[in-house]
């Protein structure tokens, strides 16, 4: 999917107003909503106010001309910074400091010794909280599959399956429609369900538990994101009471999804009703962030966030509970925002519990 004309002409606006004269890019999933290219980790870009140039290596010689629309050089370092360098000399280069490595950093100085370097943060990543139709097409068909697999693999989480056995159901379905995980699948019954990151393990579901599962598909390079507890026969009344508590705060969250509103008020619209239900402490994880190539990406959705909704964002909104020892709760939609509101992404049935 080469997104590249449009987020290029806004990438050299914001790189006039950072005052740099070319930038390298050399973060993969940067790399990859620039160009289009589906190996990026083996890519780099320099964007210069005229030029923008793919760099790769000769394994990718056909697959990077059929994927990228931007003219490449096929090089392997040292040979990529020799040849960049001949476009810096006496200029002022941004560098992606949020992700080059130190060992990254003294390559630039030793083979652009005549370019100015200036470390930049985020400038990509804010470029790309706005989703293109095409992208927004692609993780769409990523959350569509996860809601069919969802579905399918649901008769499967009763009493006597084991967490990993689940997790496998669903990373095979996701496998054989042609896609993957978007992160290691969460899994957590009973007890372990106060592990917001608990990965399926070999415990075995017992009749009475609820349990959390979070999966995204990952699909054409971009991921998907969503979670349901189900319970298992009648769970206690300590946690059907959690349960309602998130799914109240959940929904509350979701219904002011619109742009221009901040994502700090929209965690606090469901830290509030959690507080409510004295589980303020409990709610141990931000509301929720942007979703695309990266599972986690801008909007952040949390107290501290500087962010504002606008149309095109995908975000998640994820509250959740966790009591340790005793169990827990997350629900989490895919959304898209769009001009006057929101529309949910994700589709698969809350239960009533
Ligand atoms: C390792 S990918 C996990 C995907 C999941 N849906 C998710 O984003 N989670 C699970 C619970 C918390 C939340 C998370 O990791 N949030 C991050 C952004 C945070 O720092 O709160």
């Amino acid at each position: 999917m080469d997104n590249s004309t449009g987020r290029l002409e806004q990438l050299r606006r914001a790189m006039q107003g950072a005052g740099v004269d070319a930038l390298w890019v050399s973060y993969p999933a940067n790399v990859r909503a620039l160009t289009g290219f589906t190996s990026p980790d083996d890519g780099k870009v320099l964007v210069t106010p005229d030029t923008a140039t793919l760099y790769t290596d000769s394994r990718y010689t056909v697959q990077a001309r059929e994927e990228s629309g931007l003219p490449q050089h096929i090089a392997r370092p040292p040979e990529t910074f020799k040849h960049a360098a001949e476009h810096l000399k006496g200029k002022r280069v941004g560098f992606e400091a949020d992700h080059l490595t130190v060992a990254g950093l003294e390559d630039l100085k030793e083979y652009w010794p005549d370019a100015e370097l200036v470390a930049l943060r985020g400038m990509i990543q804010g470029l790309r909280q706005i989703k293109t139709e095409d992208e927004i097409a692609a993780i769409r068909a990523a959350q569509d599959l996860a809601d069919q697999v969802f579905g399918e693999v649901r008769p499967l989480m009763v009493a006597g399956a084991r967490e990993r056995d689940i997790a496998l159901e669903i990373e095979m379905r996701l496998r054989k429609a042609g896609a993957g995980n978007a992160f290691d699948i969460i899994v957590a019954s009973g007890p372990r369900g106060a592990m917001p990151h608990g990965h399926a393990s070999a415990r075995v579901i017992e009749d009475g538990d609820l349990i959390t599962v979070d999966m995204g598909a990952y699909l054409n390079g971009y991921n998907s994101d969503m979670t349901r507890t189900v319970a298992v026969g009648t769970p206690s009344d300590e946690m059907r009471r959690v349960y309602n508590a998130v799914l109240e705060a959940e929904e509350a969250a979701i219904a002011a999804v619109k742009p221009g509103v901040r994502a700090a008020d929209l965690d606090k619209i469901a830290r509030d009703i959690l507080t409510g239900h004295g589980l303020g402490e409990a709610f141990a994880h931000s509301l929720g962030h942007g979703v695309g190539l990266e599972v986690h990406e801008g909007p952040g959705l949390r107290g501290t966030s500087e962010d504002v909704l606008a149309a095109g964002m995908v975000i998640t909104i994820e509250p959740g509970a966790y009591l340790p020892d005793v169990g827990g709760v997350r629900i989490e939609d895919l959304l898209l925002v769009t001009e006057d509101g929101y529309e949910v992404l994700s589709h698969s049935p809350k239960e009533t519990v």
